[in-house]
């Protein structure tokens, strides 16, 4: 059903994400203070119990020890709920808003279809329930045991520093080096899965043609690639933690040591060699952590940069204001469609269409044909000029409200996995008036009895991509549904590209009806007998408008020039002199 509910901006919501996330400082910070019990408790009982040799002090002391070790489990239980509360929360809240961002994204231009931000975020949901956030959590603490270590005395406070220092320029130099290999075995790895979801959705052409062993060995040879870079970054980051482990060991026995002679010399007590023992203990633990969990954490900081590009690169979602229903009135204005790196797709395409008028587009092989009707239906955004339906720019119609005046049959029609039924209403809840408008769209494509024959029905599943169904029951349910709800403004991109003579004849019928009720219609078609029931038609050669005006008009023209040359180049000017015959005849 119509809702006015647009999904918030990503930006907003990658700003609620890092405000949901401020309360685990704080969780943090009660954590890492009542760390200190186990270095105070030590210090108590040897300056209070040992010398004055009181057990009710030493009972107390323990009671008191115990009391902060329960507040911190506490704590920690809490804070690993929040965590994961914080990581639901983020893909409940992110997952539609990145959805809609790629869909919107991938429809902006060519070339940009996209479902990596969906896994990204997957990425830094598992990094938010993983213990290699813990370290990034307790570091901002780590002074606060730096300071309670040069509070017992300043030489075991320096030591700890330096040592500190240490531990945390080999956690840079891990970073260092292994980042490159990294990410290379990262972006080695994302070609290797682009290529095997390739091979698994052409698996027929891969079967037919047995294509399977030369694919596989570039499948193979991506994997190896990030093989290569994991396993060269896992041995870099063994021998640093090795090393890193020994300093730490290392570093225990000092300031062990370093208390034994401040001791010896009555500058300390055996409790401060001990307490401050422990301390640089948990100072340090957080730059260990960091070292063991790098991966995981460099992984999770791209995915997060990756977002909020997206983020970035999506325009501001707008408020979905329903507009009154268009009457049909379609304008082209100076339409241009660039592409990367070369001449663009479309270029210049201007026309005006009234209500209930229908124009074919036609032209050679890779003329811009397609790219024009996703234009024109709001599925790509154009680089340039505007496409209006009643005045409406396309492009800035929130495709929510847009969707209801449009009807688009795409050349490769994309079905979805669901019901007849659901397809046709473009997956809108089925009440009983959706359900009888289903059937008034089947009724005028001429496609009911095809469906009333289906095992099912309207309540047959048709799989993935409408796999169940021949590709002309497809192209038939594809009309159907372009042509749900009345829509105002038609555009069928080679609708008979799969019909049989039948199937031709209720899509002429269909069209003559819906133009009949004031529909305007675009549609690309080659076949004489469709091209002779349109009004006016617009020729596009290399991206341009070649010619455009009423029907009449342009195949004279085109027969003219035909005429003209004795040896046309094969495809550069269509239709040939044949099909405009034809389309006279007719
Ligand atoms: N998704 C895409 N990404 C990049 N370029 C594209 C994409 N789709 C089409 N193009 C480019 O746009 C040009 C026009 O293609 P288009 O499919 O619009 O032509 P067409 O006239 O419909 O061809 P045909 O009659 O063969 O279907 C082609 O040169 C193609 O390379």
């Amino acid at each position: 059903m119509k809702t006015n509910q647009q999904p918030p901006a990503l930006r907003v919501v990658m700003k609620e994400a890092r405000r949901a996330i401020r309360p685990l400082i704080w969780f943090s910070a009660g954590i890492n203070v009542l760390m200190l019990t186990g270095a105070l408790y030590m210090l108590q009982v040897y300056h209070r119990v040992l010398s004055s040799h009181s057990l009710e002090t030493l009972v107390m002391l323990s009671l008191m020890a115990a009391a902060a070790l329960a507040a911190m489990a506490g704590l920690e239980v809490v804070r690993g709920r929040l965590l994961a509360k914080v990581g639901s929360w983020m893909n409940a809240r992110l997952a539609p808003v990145l959805l809609t961002a790629s869909v919107e994204y991938a429809a902006s231009a060519p070339g940009h279809a996209n479902a990596r931000p969906l896994r990204d975020l997957d990425q830094v949901r598992n990094f938010f329930t993983s213990p290699s956030i813990f370290p990034i959590l307790d570091a901002p603490w780590a002074p606060l045991f730096f300071a309670a270590i040069f509070l017992m005395h300043p030489w075991l406070g320096w030591l700890a520093l330096v040592g500190g220092v240490v531990l945390f320029a080999l956690a840079v130099l891990n970073e260092y080096l292994t980042r490159k290999p990294l990410t290379e075995a990262a972006s080695a790895q994302s070609r290797a899965y682009t290529q095997a979801e390739a091979a698994i959705r052409n698996a027929e052409v891969v079967q037919a043609m047995g294509m399977l062993k030369p694919l596989l060995e570039g499948w193979k040879a991506q994997q190896d690639e990030a093989n290569k870079g994991q396993v060269l970054a896992a041995n870099r980051g063994g021998v640093i933690a090795a090393i890193a482990r020994c300093h730490r060991l290392a570093l225990q026995m000092a300031i062990l040591g370093l208390g034994a002679y401040l001791v010896v010399r009555n500058e300390a007590s055996a409790g401060i060699m001990i307490s401050a023992s422990i301390l640089m203990g948990r100072a340090l633990s957080p730059v260990e952590q960091a070292i063991a969990t790098w991966k995981a954490t460099v992984g999770a900081r791209a995915a997060y940069r990756r977002l909020t590009a997206v983020a970035g690169q999506h325009p501001e979602a707008t408020p979905v204001l329903p507009l009154p229903r268009p009457k049909g009135r379609f304008e082209a204005d100076d339409l241009v469609l660039a592409r990367q790196g070369g001449e663009p797709i479309l270029k210049g395409i201007s026309f005006r269409l009234n209500p209930g008028e229908a124009m074919a587009l036609i032209g050679p092989s890779a003329a811009g044909k397609t790219s024009l009707a996703r234009i024109l239906a709001g599925a790509w955004r154009p680089s340039g000029g505007r496409a209006l339906l009643d005045g409406m720019d396309v492009a800035q119609w929130a495709a929510e409200d847009r969707g209801h005046h449009v009807g688009y049959l795409p050349q490769d029609i994309e079905l979805f996995a669901g019901t007849v039924a659901e397809n046709i209403c473009r997956f809108a809840q089925l009440t009983p008036p959706i359900f009888n408008n289903v059937v008034k769209a089947a009724l005028l494509s001429g496609v009911h009895e095809l469906i009333k024959g289906l095992p099912k029905g309207y309540a047959t599943e048709i799989g993935e991509s409408g796999a169940v169904l021949s590709g002309g029951q497809r192209q038939r349910i594809g009309l159907a549904r372009a042509l749900y709800g009345d829509p105002p403004l038609l555009i069928l991109d080679e609708p008979n590209s799969n019909l049989d003579r039948d199937g031709e004849d209720a899509l002429i019928a269909a069209l003559s009806a819906v133009k009949a009720a004031g529909t305007t219609i675009v549609l690309i078609a080659h076949r004489p007998n469709i091209l002779a029931k349109v009004d006016k038609v617009l020729v596009l050669n290399r991206g341009q408008q070649d010619l455009f005006g009423p029907r009449d008009y342009v195949f004279n023209e085109l027969a003219n020039r035909a005429r003209k040359v004795t040896q046309m180049p094969i495809g550069a000017s269509l239709p040939t002199l044949e099909v405009v015959k034809e389309v006279k005849e007719a």
